[in-house]
């Protein structure tokens, strides 16, 4: 027989309890919810410096920056994302950026910023102390609200005490409220319980000046911005109280075949340094089928074009070389390349960006459900491993 206290102590400590937090099903032994669990609500953020893709590799190339760095990047850009197009009053006039389909990024680091760090500018330059200390004040600053538990998501930064505290003093939350710290992944119930999951990224430790031997470093210039996303996670919704808006059905994680390698990183002095093979996009494209069949056969949906779909835009290559592989129409992928334009690659942030997007279009459209009027769709996550994380939802009428 346990005691009343003894229960009560479970109850608040219960995730711990078990060792690990399972937002997807969690397994408990007390009050277990009926239902599974539900997207609640879902907000976004970003800071307020909006770079424009077609002006970046000026800024990315500005003055402010050492003249040899100027160089280099424009001869790497011109061989690769900004190649040269025409002549313009006799200056070569750049084609910019247009290959990354990426209209806008937001990010931290304004040239004033670059200006007073030249470190960040320069390539493999030791400048760890300065970053860190912008994404320890930045990271939390993008997040939001919260309720009974904090779980606080990021790949862009470490810190002892983390985020999560930061983020919690920020908001001047209960200070017994449940936190979690998840690092450098991409995310991961209970009756009653109402998780407030965050995703937050800022690029300040992977900005980093261009090398001429470095393709890798430029793509990842070429991308990624910062934005934060916040969702509340539930169970059971109380009826005209709370609008449910995706269920969480089904997840799944693998490690793909001959992927070794192909996103990593490692925080060295010089900033968070980042590598990424040529064939991420094909690599994604040949595993994602037998993801799909082990997530969709037990529904008994072998249709793709049937579901809607949420996708990391990692780079437009990822989007283009899925879409191929499964015949999918293009406007399976709206949202995602929305988002991908509007925002750039956001790391853990974008698939819930994506959500948000569609979820808000599908009402604007007066569609059936959030999920462009159909029932089932899929999510898909790519993170360092290279690891490919599913997820079925099921969308809720509108
Ligand atoms: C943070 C996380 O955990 C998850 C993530 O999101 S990681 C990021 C995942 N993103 C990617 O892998 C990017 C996928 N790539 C792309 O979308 C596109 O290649 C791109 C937008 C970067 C460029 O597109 P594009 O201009 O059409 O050029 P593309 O022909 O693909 O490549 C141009 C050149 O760059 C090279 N290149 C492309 N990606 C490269 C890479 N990762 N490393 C080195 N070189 C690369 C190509 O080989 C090519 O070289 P050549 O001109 O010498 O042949």
């Amino acid at each position: 027989m346990v005691s009343e206290g003894a229960l009560k102590f479970l109850r608040k400590n219960f995730i711990f309890y078990h060792g690990s937090i399972r937002l997807y099903g969690l397994v408990s032994t007390i009050g277990r919810a009926e239902g599974p669990a539900i997207i609640l609500a879902i907000g976004t953020a970003n800071p307020p410096n909006c770079v424009e893709q077609s002006t970046y590799p000026d800024f990315y190339t500005s003055e402010s920056q050492i003249a040899s760095t100027r160089r280099n990047s424009e001869r790497n850009f011109s061989a690769f994302i900004f190649r040269p197009s025409s002549h313009e009053n006799g200056r070569v006039k750049t084609k910019r950026c247009e290959k990354s389909m990426i209209k806008r990024r937001y990010m931290y680091q304004t040239e004033a910023i670059l200006k007073e760090n030249p470190n960040f500018c320069t390539y493999m330059t030791p400048s760890l102390d300065a970053r860190q200390d912008m994404v320890v004040r930045d990271v939390p600053r993008l997040g939001n609200e919260a309720i009974t538990h904090l779980i606080f998501c990021t790949m862009s930064g470490i810190g002892m005490p983390g985020a999560d505290y930061q983020l919690t003093k920020l908001l001047g939350l209960c200070p017994d409220v449940k936190r979690y710290m998840i690092y450098q992944q991409g995310c991961f119930n209970n009756k009653d319980a109402l998780v407030l999951v965050i995703c937050s990224e800022v690029t300040t430790s992977l900005f980093c000046g261009p090398n001429e031997t470095d393709m890798s470093n430029l793509v990842g210039q070429a991308l990624f911005g910062d934005g934060a996303v916040v969702v509340i996670v539930g169970s059971d919704p109380i009826s005209k109280i709370e609008k449910p808006l995706f269920e969480l059905v089904w997840t799944a994680q693998t490690i793909a075949l001959d992927s070794e390698e192909a996103i990593s990183g490692q925080l060295r002095e010089v900033g968070l340094t980042f590598n990424l093979r040529k064939d991420v996009p094909e690599i994604i494209s040949k595993n994602i089928d037998k993801e799909l069949v082990k997530a969709f056969q037990p529904l008994g949906i072998s249709d793709y074009n049937a579901i809607f779909w949420i996708v990391h835009p990692g780079g437009p290559a990822i989007l283009d070389h899925v879409e191929q592989k499964l015949a999918l129409k293009p406007e399976k992928m709206k949202a995602t390349r929305e988002v991908l334009s509007e925002y750039g690659n956001m790391s853990s942030a974008c698939v819930l960006f994506i959500l948000d997007e569609m979820r808000k279009r599908s009402a604007q459209e007066g569609l059936e459900t959030t999920g462009e009027g159909l029932k089932w769709g899929v999510l898909f996550g790519f993170g360092p491993g290279l690891t490919i994380e599913t997820v079925v939802l099921h969308s809720m009428v509108i």
